[in-house]
């Protein structure tokens, strides 16, 4: 049957919702009613279905698309491994461990901007944990790239889902799915095996990566906040069905597979998905409209407050990912030191910088396109500057980080960093903690020591009676 219902449409078109189950179909009909995979579907399309959880998983977390192609996209050569040598994001060689576990504190300056690379070869591995072979674990990339992928080729993961972070540029995404357009400030999930490609409408971008090797990420729980606040359901867009029609010309399929990659040929394009229906599909997000909550009383709340996305491990309320930002907000806690207090923290978390200056580190180290990484048990806090500051600030109502967004991976695991990222990458501070808490001066002042008189302190009410009840600085 031809096709003959070509809408025209706007290049990027979204559908709302987060979880949601979309249809959407670029020409009408092309969606079979009432069945998935009919003995014929509409318009000689194949039918396929990718799934992005196991087909028995309980069905509140069941993630699974139908999609109408015009061919399957099993249709290509064999895979063969290619740049060997060169290309490597897999954290294990032959089932040794390569990650640097170490408890240092770290913070990068700025990564470089580079324009010779394209998306796929721009992915460098920084830190992470577990194996994507194992399904477990996660892996923090940052990405440089100022190179369109070839028109001719596609690429996929199969080791995670994609969280971006995009820091400059702009990336345009064209998914198996639909079109995505992605700005700074703006994040994107493509889940794993979707085939894209991505192009820079505006030259070189730069950004970070979250690899999740495990599970999909979900809305945090609200809690007594409510129903809606933080990322709210209906900010969260994807892509409506769009294709393009090539059964002539040669593509390459590239893959990521346990961290290497591999490229196939075909001879159609891999974008020609005309209809789809499902809840397993990319997405984005603009940051920009997360609803941040605070204390309007006194003391800093944890940080689980901007919450954006979760990845939970087994057990609940432990993440393997969280997805955290710091976005512009009114500080207004009375008697409250308020920057992030001084902690060591079972979960690991690696922070980037977006733009603008993080409100907890006013010191300058910590900069847009830069990254910092305190991994479990690891001590941190605000920076000498920044402690000097808070201490004596005058506690008015007072917005912090106009222009500015900071974000959080956080990770229940402990985080090992490659070679690349601790010393290839040339951007470890080396000053970083002597920057910013080994020039802290104690301020404590011992109290005038109190006089006892019979067991009993001056000035402190009732009996002391024992002598080892005394407060120590008396005794
Ligand atoms: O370390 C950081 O800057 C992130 C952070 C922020 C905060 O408000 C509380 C705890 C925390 O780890
Ligand atoms: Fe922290």
């Amino acid at each position: 049957m031809p096709v003959t219902n070509f809408a025209v449409k706007e290049k990027y078109q979204y559908q709302n919702g987060f979880g949601c189950y979309h249809e959407t179909e670029a020409v009408d009909g092309a969606l079979p009613v009432a069945a998935n995979n009919p003995q014929k579907c509409p318009y000689g399309l194949y039918n396929e279905k990718l799934s992005g959880t196991a087909f028995t998983a309980p069905r509140h977390e069941n993630q699974q698309t139908w999609l109408y192609r015009i061919l399957p996209a099993s249709a290509h050569s064999p895979f063969e491994r290619r740049e060997t040598d060169t290309y490597d994001t897999n954290p294990g060689v032959h089932g040794k461990e390569r990650w640097h576990q170490i408890p240092n504190q770290l913070r990068w300056d700025p990564f470089d901007l580079d324009e010779t690379v394209d998306w796929v070869h721009s992915l460098r591995l920084v830190a992470g944990a577990g194996d994507p072979t194992m399904k477990s674990g996660l892996g923090m990339f940052i990405f440089a790239a100022g190179k369109d992928m070839d028109p001719r080729s596609a690429f996929y993961s199969a080791d995670g889902d994609l969280l971006i972070v995009l820091q400059h540029g702009a990336l345009d995404i064209q998914t198996e799915l639909g079109r995505l357009l992605v700005r700074p400030n703006e994040i994107c999930v493509i889940p794993r095996g979707i085939r894209h490609r991505v192009t820079l409408p505006e030259g070189p971008v730069r950004g970070y990566m979250l690899e999740l090797y495990q599970g999909h990420f979900e809305l945090p729980e609200l809690g007594p906040i409510g129903s809606h606040c933080l990322a709210n359901a209906r900010d969260f867009q994807a892509p409506v069905a769009d294709f393009d029609e090539d059964t002539e010309n040669e593509y390459t399929l590239l893959a990521k597979f346990s961290g290497h990659l591999f490229a196939a040929k075909q001879h159609q394009t891999p974008f020609d998905v005309v209809a789809w229906h499902g809840n397993y599909y990319p997405y984005k997000y603009d940051l920009g409209r997360f609803a941040t909550i605070g204390s309007i009383s006194y003391d800093h709340p944890d940080p689980s407050i901007f919450t954006v996305l979760t990845a939970q491990s087994d057990h609940p309320g432990t993440a393997v990912a969280d997805f955290v930002i710091f976005p512009p907000r009114w500080l207004v806690a009375e008697d409250t030191f308020r920057p992030p207090w001084y902690h060591r923290n079972t979960m690991s978390e690696f922070m980037g910088l977006i733009g603008g200056q993080y409100d907890a580190k006013t010191g300058g180290g910590f900069q847009p396109a830069g990254a910092s990484l305190h991994n479990v048990m690891s001590a941190h806090g605000p920076d000498a500057t920044s402690h000097e500051k808070a201490s004596n600030a005058e506690l008015k109502p007072a917005k912090v980080g106009e222009g500015s967004m900071a974000f959080m991976f956080e990770s229940c695991f402990m985080v090992g960093v490659t070679e690349w990222g601790l010393k290839n990458c040339a951007k470890v501070q080396s000053d970083y903690n002597a920057e910013s808490w080994e020039s802290l001066k104690p301020h404590f002042q011992r109290p005038t020591p109190k006089k006892i008189v019979n067991g009993t302190a001056d000035g402190v009410k009732g009996d002391i009676g024992d002598k080892n009840q005394v407060p120590h600085w008396t005794s």
